[in-house]
């Protein structure tokens, strides 16, 4: 059976428990394919919460939640993660970690695990959906059929064949929108801060401007950052042509909204598809407020990009699987905040997991408890990130628990665990 042992900080107290008693809280209505994966593992303290909470609550129930499941919604700012004095990882249901403050949880020995790539394809097949419905003025066309008006015109109303577009963000998701959408015969040019292997016959362009200028369709794919913050703002979208449309299905800070609802108001623009906002609803019982509601030539949606039955299925599998392996292995591989140590089995063996500050001196503390006693180390793996370090170390049964006594009064300590 796997064991777990968590020390908070020390000389917090060590608490020895066992794998029924190693507790997950899931929010935000993740997949129910995390709890099957979770169960098969032999994990049985799983509550899974079809939204987010309200921070005061969320700081109740993250006090005693070993690991915690979310998704885009739910801020696990610095204060939040200080009532977590469990937690030992974050699984990020979704792409995005900006939700997370990832250097508060590194500080505190929490690791952040993600899915970077399943819900991509939902996020390119929508943006391509979207492309060619804004490049025919359907949106304007359908509200006006609602209301009992026809709009019957071929005016302002483009294959998108031929045209040109543009993606800011040339990542997991930008370049499967660029393959797609040079299968339906665009032309596709794309900014990026890093440099990327163009696919196909894209184009890498060299600055932002230049993009917003030459494309028929403008794309944002990047992550929220300092640099991505309101990057498309007045200036930017005063260099699009009138006949070009905006889809940001990304993060909402990325555009200025206001600015937006004024180019489309003024017919600067053809139309948009907004995904992410500013401000978005903490549940389907929320009111909704942007000011581009009331615009017939935009598309919203309620930030469901990567919102398809198939991706979050195999999101749920992916960060649970993840979650399991940190659990019953140590195995931190992919996590996006802590030092990655791929391991292997420990038959045999107990795995003492040792997550400390960077600092000098901590290995050789470590190391003297093991010469001190004549404990012999089977294998060990040693690897940091920043400021924290994470040492793996497989004894034999009999000292395990002397030598988690001793790790955990080691100065630097973050955090220690034991796992048999
Ligand atoms: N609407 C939705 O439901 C979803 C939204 N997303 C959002 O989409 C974002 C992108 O996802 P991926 O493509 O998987 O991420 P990725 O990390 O694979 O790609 C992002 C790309 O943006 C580039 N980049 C970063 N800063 C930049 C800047 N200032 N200017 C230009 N390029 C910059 C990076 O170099 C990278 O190539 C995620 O971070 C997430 O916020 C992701 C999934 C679903
Ligand atoms: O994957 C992402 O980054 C997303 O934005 C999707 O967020 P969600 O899981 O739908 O809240």
């Amino acid at each position: 059976m796997d064991k777990a042992t968590t020390t908070p900080t020390p000389p917090g107290p060590r608490t020895s428990i066992d794998k029924h008693k190693i507790r997950f809280l899931l929010l935000e209505g993740i997949h129910p394919s995390a709890v099957a994966v979770l169960r098969a593992a032999g994990y049985s303290q799983i509550e899974s919460l079809p939204g987010a909470l309200p921070d005061d609550q969320l700081k109740a129930r993250i006090a005693d939640a070993h690991f915690v499941g979310i998704r885009s919604r739910t801020q696990l700012t610095a204060e939040v993660l200080s009532h977590a004095q469990r937690l030992a990882a974050v699984g990020c249901f979704c792409i995005g970690t900006n939700q997370v403050d990832l250097s508060a949880a590194r500080e505190r020995g929490i690791a952040v695990f993600n899915a970077p790539f399943s819900n991509t394809r939902s996020v390119a097949e929508l943006v391509l959906a979207e492309a060619i419905l804004l490049m025919r003025g359907i949106p304007e066309k359908n509200a006006v059929a609602h209301r009992g008006g026809w709009l019957k015109s071929a005016s302002n109303s483009f294959e998108i064949r031929g045209k040109t577009l543009g993606i800011v963000g040339y990542g997991a998701i930008g370049t499967q929108l660029s393959v797609l959408a040079e299968a339906l015969g665009m032309q596709v040019v794309f900014f990026d801060v890093a440099t990327k292997l163009p696919l196909g016959n894209a184009r890498a362009l060299t600055s932002l401007d230049e993009l917003m200028a030459t494309a028929d369709v403008v794309s944002l794919h990047v992550p929220e950052t300092p640099a991505t913050q309101w990057m498309i703002g007045a200036a930017q979208l005063a260099r699009m042509k009138p006949s070009a449309v905006l889809i940001n299905a990304s993060r909402g800070t990325v555009v200025q909204v206001d600015a937006l609802a004024s180019a489309l108001r003024n017919q600067a623009l053809l139309g948009a598809a907004i995904d992410v906002f500013p401000e978005e609803p903490h549940s389907n019982k929320d009111t909704f407020e942007s000011p581009l509601r009331g615009l017939d030539n935009v598309i919203l949606t309620p930030h469901i990009g990567g919102s398809t039955l198939e991706a979050q299925e195999n999101i749920g599998i992916e960060v649970a699987e993840k979650l399991v392996k940190y659990s019953d292995n140590g195995t931190t591989t992919s996590a996006v905040n802590f030092p990655e140590v791929a391991l292997p089995a420990h038959a045999g063996k107990h795995r003492l997991l040792h997550i400390h500050r960077n600092v000098p001196g901590v290995l050789s503390s470590i190391n003297r408890i093991f010469s001190d006693h004549q404990i012999n180390i089977a294998a060990q793996y040693l690897q940091t990130r920043e400021d924290v370090g994470y040492v793996v170390m497989d004894i034999d049964a009999a000292h395990s628990e002397l030598a988690l006594a001793e790790l955990a009064r080691v100065p630097g300590t973050l955090r220690s665990r034991v796992l048999f």
